[in-house]
Order: C-alpha cells, then sequence, then structure tokens
C-alpha cells in the first residue's frame, strides 16, 4: 500500500480522501528539514504547502518518494530541477484557491483605499478621528494588473464590477485574451505611469523579482497603491518603504514577503502599510478544494498512474493510464532495445505511432521510450526524468503520428539516429495487451523482450542455428524462446533467443567465433 506524509496543515479532507483510495497516510507537521529528511525515506508521497521546503537535501533522502503534491499554486518551495532528477513528479492544484487569493486582492484594495486596519485600530483605541481618515473611491481608477493568469484575471474581473478600468502587464497575454478579459494590454511602463493602483499577480522567476524595483517605483503616479498577494521578492521591500516614508507611495499591502515568516520587517509600522501573514488562500473553501485536489491527483498517480497538473511530466487521466499500460511496456522495451543495440553517442530519436495507438496521448509513450533508452546507461531513469536528461544530453526528440493503416492494428516504431545512421525497431501489442517485437533494424521477426536475451547477426547459411544450439548445449545454457528473421535467402540473419541465465562474456565470444556470425550480444529486459 502506497504511503504518504503531509507535512503542512492541511484540511483533513486530504486524509480522508487518501485512506479511501487505498493510501496510508501520516500527517506530521511542523518538522526541521533534518527530522523531514530523517523520515522521507519511508514515504511514496509527500503532501505540503508553502511552509515544507523540498530541498535537495529532502529530495536525496527520500529514497521511495515518488511524487510530491502541493495543495496549492506556487512551487517555489520545491527544487523542481532537482525532483526531475531524481524521477519524482512534482504537482499543484492551479485553481483551487484562485477565486479566494484574488478576493484576498480585492480585500487589501479596499483596506488601502479606505485605510481600514488604521481606522478600526484607532475607533477601537476610542480615538474617533473622523476627520484623520479620508478615503478614494475605487470607481474610475485605473488598476493596473501585473500579471493576468488565472488569478490575475478574476481580479480584472471583479475590479471590472468596482466600475475600475484595468490595463495589464503580461508579455504571455495575447490581445485577442486581452479583449475577452476586457482589459487594456501596455507595456510595464505605461502601466507604472497611468495606473492608481497596481496589483501583482505573477510567480516570481529571474524575470519577475524585483519587477518594482526602485527605478520602477519611481515611474509610478504619485499616490499610487501597491498590493502583493503573489511572491514576496517581486517587490523590492527598502524602494516600498523609502516610497512609502516620502509620501509617493499612498499606500502598500503585502500578503508575501521577501523573508517568510516576516516576523520582523523594516514595513511594519510604517504609516499606510498593510499586511497579512499569507494569507491569500486562506479560506475554508480554498482549502477544502485544494486538499481535495492534491489528494485526489496524489492517490491517482499512485494507486493507477494518473498524472494530473504535474510541473515536470505531461498529464495522462487515470481514465487513459491503464489503457497506456501495455504500451508504456512496449515503449519501454524498445527503447531499451535500441539503447542497447546502438554504439557511440545518438543524435536523435524519433517515436512514431500507427493505427490504434496514433489515438494515445503520445507524450507518454515517448516518455517511456527514452525511459528505457536511457536507463541501459542509468538505473535511476523514470518516465519523469528521462526528457530532462534526454534535453541535457542534447538529443533530439520527434514524435509522429500516422493515420495511415498499417500491416498491424497498432504500431509503436522508434528510430535512432547515430553515426553509422539510423537504427529503427518497431513493436505491436498482441491481443492489445502483450508487447511484441516485429521489426529489427528493416528485419522482420516476431519476438517476445524478455528477461535474458542473446542477439547474433550472421550469415544465412545451412547449418548455422545447429551450431550454435550445440554451443548453448554445451555451455549449458537453456533456449527459452527462439526467434528468427532475415533480409532475404542466403542475406543477412537475425537471431533473437531468451535464454534461462545472464549470457556471460566467454560465452559470448564463443558466439561471435562461430563461422557466419557478424555480430552478437547479450540483451537484458
Ligand atoms: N498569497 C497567496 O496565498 C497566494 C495564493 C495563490 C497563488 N499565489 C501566487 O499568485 C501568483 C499567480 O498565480 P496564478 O495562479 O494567477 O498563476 P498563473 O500562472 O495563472 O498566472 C501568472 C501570470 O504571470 C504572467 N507572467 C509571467 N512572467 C511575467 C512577467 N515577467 N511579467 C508579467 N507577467 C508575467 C504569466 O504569463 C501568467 O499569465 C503565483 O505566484 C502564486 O504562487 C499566492
Ligand atoms: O501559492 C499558493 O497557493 C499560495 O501561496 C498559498 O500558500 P499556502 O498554501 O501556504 O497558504
Amino acid at each position: 500500500m502506497p504511503k504518504v506524509l503531509i507535512s503542512d496543515k492541511m484540511d483533513p479532507k486530504a486524509a480522508e480522501i487518501f485512506r479511501q483510495r487505498g493510501v496510508e497516510v501520516d500527517e506530521i507537521t511542523g518538522k526541521t528539514p533534518d527530522e523531514l529528511a530523517a523520515m522521507i525515506g519511508d514515504y511514496d508521497g509527500l503532501a505540503i504547502r508553502s511552509s515544507t521546503k523540498v530541498t535537495k537535501a529532502i529530495l536525496d533522502a527520500a529514497t521511495n518518494l515518488k511524487v510530491v503534491g502541493r495543495a496549492g499554486i506556487g512551487v517555489d518551495n520545491v527544487d523542481i530541477p532537482a525532483a526531475s532528477a531524481k524521477g519524482v513528479v512534482v504537482m499543484n492544484t492551479p485553481f483551487g484557491n484562485s477565486i479566494t487569493t484574488a478576493e484576498h486582492a480585492i480585500a487589501l484594495m479596499f483596506a488601502l483605499a479606505r485605510q481600514l486596519p488604521e481606522a478600526d485600530a484607532s475607533t477601537q483605541a476610542g480615538k474617533w478621528e473622523k476627520n484623520r481618515f479620508m478615503g478614494v473611491e475605487l470607481t474610475s481608477k485605473t488598476l493596473g494588473l501585473i500579471g493576468a493568469g488565472n488569478i490575475g484575471s478574476i481580479v480584472a474581473d471583479r475590479a471590472q464590477g468596482l466600475k475600475m478600468k484595468v490595463v495589464a502587464f503580461d508579455p504571455f497575454l495575447t490581445p485577442e485574451r486581452a479583449v475577452e478579459m476586457g482589459v487594456e494590454k501596455v507595456t510595464l511602463d505605461e502601466l507604472l505611469a497611468r495606473a492608481d493602483f497596481i496589483t501583482l499577480h505573477t510567480p516570481l522567476t529571474d524575470q519577475t523579482r524585483n519587477i518594482l524595483s526602485a527605478d520602477n517605483l519611481a515611474k509610478t503616479k504619485a499616490g499610487v497603491r501597491i498590493i502583493n498577494c503573489a511572491r514576496g521578492g517581486l517587490i523590492d521591500e527598502a524602494a516600498l518603504k523609502a516610497g512609502l516614508d516620502s509620501g509617493h507611495i499612498g499606500g502598500a499591502a503585502l500578503d508575501v514577503f521577501v523573508e517568510e515568516p516576516a516576523k520582523a520587517s523594516p514595513l511594519f509600522g510604517t504609516p499606510n502599510f498593510v499586511s497579512t501573514p499569507h494569507l491569500g488562500a486562506s479560506t475554508s473553501e480554498a482549502q477544502v478544494n485544494v486538499a481535495i485536489q492534491v489528494a485526489e491527483q496524489m492517490a491517482d498517480f499512485l494507486v493507477s498512474g494518473g498524472v494530473t497538473n504535474a510541473l515536470n511530466m505531461p498529464s495522462l487521466s487515470a481514465e487513459e493510464a491503464p489503457k497506456l499500460k501495455p504500451y508504456m511496456a512496449l515503449a519501454e522495451k524498445l527503447g531499451s532495445l535500441v539503447g542497447q543495440l546502438s554504439h557511440g553517442a545518438l543524435s536523435g530519436i524519433s517515436v512514431e505511432v500507427e493505427g490504434a495507438a496514433a489515438a494515445l496521448n503520445q507524450k507518454p509513450i515517448t516518455g517511456a521510450v527514452l525511459a528505457g533508452l536511457m536507463r541501459v546507461h542509468s538505473d535511476t531513469v523514470n518516465m519523469v526524468n528521462a526528457p530532462f536528461l534526454a534535453k541535457e544530453r542534447g538529443l533530439d526528440v520527434r514524435e509522429v503520428r500516422h493515420d495511415r493503416e498499417g500491416d498491424y492494428h497498432t504500431l509503436l516504431r522508434v528510430t535512432v539516429r547515430t553515426q553509422a545512421g539510423d537504427r529503427s525497431v518497431a513493436g505491436t501489442l498482441f491481443g492489445n495487451q502483450a508487447p511484441r517485437l516485429v521489426e529489427l533494424f528493416g528485419i522482420k521477426v516476431e519476438a517476445d523482450l524478455a528477461g535474458h536475451m542473446l542477439y547474433v547477426v550472421n550469415e544465412d547459411a545451412p547449418g548455422f542455428i545447429g551450431r550454435l544450439g550445440s554451443l548453448l548445449g554445451e555451455s549449458g545454457v537453456n533456449i527459452g524462446t527462439f526467434h528468427l528473421g532475415r533480409r532475404d535467402a542466403g542475406g543477412e540473419a537475425v537471431l533473437l533467443l531468451s535464454v534461462d541465465d545472464a549470457v556471460t562474456s566467454d560465452l559470448l565470444t564463443k558466439v561471435k567465433a562461430l563461422p557466419g556470425v557478424k555480430t552478437a550480444m547479450a540483451l537484458a529486459f
């Protein structure tokens, strides 16, 4: 039974769903990185929010880990390259808390417009300072949206409901989508010059870090009010403080900070500064949503191989997974076969699907081919890290889908580009389940790729099979299956034999010494 650790505070629905789906679950929160590293080896899955930092050190200690599930959106607390290199899938729940976070941004915008926290504190202190607090209306004001994705577009919609004009800066926002959202797509400088309120909704990346830098803050309209419910690090906090102190910035509301938990900040106590402790996603509705989603996604993956919302692997629904399972087995075997048979560096690989296979999601099939290919040289390769390793090694990966009807109802062909030219193998599924090799370097064969095998290329001549059989018999090697194919009579023949034990190098030398043998290799699947 797969076992999951929930290491951050999560709605109880998550544990309930894991148990219903046959996944054992422990909820242990508040552990130090060392404590987490000491216990993570027991788990197949790790369910987190933003507190747990899934570093390379944690991943190195996670000997059984297959999946990290983030109940929420931001995955900047997960070392995704390290997870990918280890073959661990990282998933998030990209929509479960977006409405809630957008509402928090709007709440903070109102808090700034009407100085609600200060007015509240003053009133409860018995001061009744009616003349101290003069707010601004939101109607007709311009809201500058930096980042117009899921949350940004909900904020835009709510702001339009408040009769605000919304201008958006997002390099990936298409003009069509901007029209659909009813926002004006602008440059960053234009946004800075025009916005009365600015709200940030981008991830923290090398491009967005300090997007509101001292220089950019200086370009804003006098009196601008700024809201950040996305990630600490998008705003230069020292420059923000200086802008608030000088009065150029009329107000700022931060839910997120460069250092979290933010227990001390020069911004604290600054007039017109409002803060919340990373509460953007903290509503009961959003927490139930993300807990249910993360548990369902992780259980799907651990129990049936379904992949949803993974950041380092193509999606594969729980319905698709059983259909694809025999194809993945075939794909891995074909990848492994070409990997074992090809010498030297490969510059490219193409994965072709034909017949019934052409109707399937090809990405996981390609991932399985690459895993089979690369596992020949490293047993830590799996479907998650194989595409990354292939990219790292400069392997050009192509996917081809043929609509044509071929000789087989379903066919997978893998061709690798080697220094000696292209080499191609193809396979099918017998009875839609059993993987079979049907073509090897242009020669028709029909073989099951399993266990220990001996591959021999020889000149097709009478007596050869007898001589090989005798040699194997004399060497005490039992033959399981025997598959023969040839290009034409008297030409080149290919033999694939499954044998009960690994082929020793001594036996291989003897096979190579048989008259007519061109190549002989030991294979393992
Ligand atoms: N405060 C919270 O509790 C809380 C809750 C949920 C999400 N978040 C954070 O909110 C942010 C947005 O989440 P989302 O779901 O809308 O993400 P999203 O991926 O749907 O949208 C992000 C948008 O940012 C845009 N973008 C990327 N680089 C940009 C750049 N250089 N300049 C301008 N725009 C750029 C993208 O094109 C995209 O449209 C994330 O950082 C997420 O972690 C915070
Ligand atoms: O990216 C997110 O989903 C938010 O930052 C929420 O973080 P939390 O789960 O720690 O509240």
